[in-house]
């Protein structure tokens, strides 16, 4: 029987604003057999797949993208939000479901040639924020393997706009 991801997802209505329902993977996270399983899962979607790195975007993606990649026993790249980063970096400017736009930047020397990365984090709705962490991997000549979240949101057009890629989730909404 598949693991009840759901029970560890909390629904805020109206947060952070008017008419978005806020999928909270809090209670996940802080709960150890949940998370490890969760992890454990998405490991495996990235092992099937041959990844040799994982990527995830600041700040939620980290919390799921560093395990991961401990678990593959491959390196961890960060696409971090705009001006953290202390090297000379890629860019890239996106929208999102609720707020202004944002950007992300990642170290030029994130990517190792021929990696084959595993793109992660916790949620999909609009698909900007991953499409812009995979431009970012793609433009330093990475490979995206797959894409995976721990929850999907499938009324918002995320999957359509990932329609090149192996997309896996393990919860929809
Ligand atoms: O598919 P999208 O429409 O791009 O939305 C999904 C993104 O939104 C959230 O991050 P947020 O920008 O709120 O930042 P956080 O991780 O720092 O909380 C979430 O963690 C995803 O990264
Ligand atoms: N509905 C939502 N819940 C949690 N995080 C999100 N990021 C974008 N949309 C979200």
């Amino acid at each position: 029987m598949s693991f009840d991801f759901k029970k560890y997802i909390a629904d805020i209505p109206d947060f952070p604003e008017k008419g978005i329902i806020f999928r909270d993977f809090s209670p996940l996270v802080g709960n150890g057999p949940a998370f490890k399983e969760a992890i454990s899962e998405l490991a495996e979607f990235g092992r099937r797949k041959g990844a040799t790195a994982v990527a995830a975007p600041e700040a939620r993606g980290f919390l799921v993208g560093a395990p991961i990649a401990t678990e593959l026993g491959v390196g961890f790249v960060q696409a971090r939000k705009e001006g953290k980063l202390p090297r000379a970096t890629e860019s890239e400017t996106y929208d999102l479901e609720y707020g202004t736009s944002s950007t992300l930047e990642m170290h030029l020397d994130a990517i190792k040639p021929g990696d084959k990365v595993l793109v992660v984090d916790d949620l999909l709705a609009t698909g900007g924020t991953i499409q812009a962490t995979i431009r970012l991997i793609e433009r330093l000549g990475g490979e995206v393997v797959g894409v995976a979240f721990i929850i999907e949101l499938s009324e918002l057009p995320g999957r359509d706009n990932l329609k090149d890629y192996d997309v896996f989730s393990l919860t929809t909404y």
